[in-house]
């Protein structure tokens, strides 16, 4: 079964955080929610672990039990030891004696924790610490995995650790709903959602929300629009979203943080600011 959101709409009070958002988690595939702060990335996830009930539209997702969630906290218990943590999460859905024990072994050792079973959760480095939350999430081998930024503050070595056990979960036919401000990350999903005050801006497989931009993006030292540019390394990336660029300036081949700025920019440029369909400055 597919899992995911149709037409979800929260608020919280007065804010609307999620604003008629569909997203499809299918078995067997990481879907990828990125977005800047507030755009509704948590939101969606707590909708679709049933922690946040919709104003309205339809959330699919299985019963609890077949659910993992790794929340944007920690995700285990700091005053317990790793092995601890993992048995306490593997017993929550009913894993006990010979079955425990080898889902227990399988997962430190795919995780790299075999060495840190014995450690204090409060004393594992970051990177460590999500991997074990995320173990504890997969723990019961739930058919739908959601994820609230796993790897964020986590070292470069351990992101591509954590993202191979994602990926390895996701092969194994579990459907993976996570949220990322790596847009790298992002880019290896099966598919990308990139949400902006509570909407979704575009989604697609990496090549589909590629090919489905419009506009140019170019590079120089200074922008021509500060409006519509942003900093990558030491140049400015301008986005022309209509009109072709003085023939002056460098076209870049947009990755997907040109295209997640591009786009929110486009949504939140005052109107009448110049945007190169003439008239620019
Ligand atoms: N419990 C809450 N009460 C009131 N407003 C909330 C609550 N949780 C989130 N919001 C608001 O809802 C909007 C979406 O927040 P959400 O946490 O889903 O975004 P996000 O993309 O996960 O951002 P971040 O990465 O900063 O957490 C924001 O405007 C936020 O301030």
């Amino acid at each position: 079964m597919t899992f995911g959101l149709d037409a979800v709409t929260v608020s919280y009070g007065e804010v609307r955080a999620l604003d008629d958002v569909t997203v499809a988690a299918p078995p067997g595939s990481v879907v990828a929610l990125v977005g800047g702060d507030g755009a509704g990335k948590s939101t969606a996830l707590r909708a679709l672990v049933r922690e946040v009930v919709p104003d309205s539209g339809r959330v699919r997702s299985p019963a609890k039990p077949q659910i993992g969630f790794l929340p944007a906290s920690a995700g285990s218990w700091a005053a317990l030891t790793v092995r601890q943590n993992l048995d306490f999460a593997a017993r929550t859905y009913g894993l006990e004696g010979d079955r425990l024990e080898k889902r227990r072994t399988e997962l430190l050792e795919t995780a790299g924790l075999t060495g840190a079973a014995d450690r204090l959760a409060s004393q594992l480095s970051g990177g460590m610490r999500r991997k074990l939350g995320f173990c504890m999430a997969i723990a019961h081998q739930p058919e739908l995995v959601v994820l609230d930024e796993p790897s964020t503050g986590v070292d470069p070595v351990s992101r591509i650790d954590l993202w191979r056990l994602i990926s390895e979960a996701a092969a194994a036919g579990t459907a993976v709903v996570m949220s990322t401000t790596y847009l790298d990350e992002a880019e290896r999903a099966a598919h990308l959602v990139v949400l902006d005050g509570g909407s979704v801006l575009v989604q697609g497989s990496y090549d589909e929300v590629r090919a489905g931009f419009s506009g140019t993006i170019t590079r120089a030292a200074d922008a021509t629009r500060p409006a519509w540019s942003w900093r990558r390394g030491r140049e400015r990336h301008e986005y022309w979203p209509a009109a072709d660029p003085p023939h002056d300036l460098a076209v870049v081949d947009p990755d997907l943080e040109d295209i997640v700025i591009a786009l929110s920019l486009a949504g939140s440029v005052e109107p009448g600011t110049p945007d190169g369909q003439g008239g620019a400055s």
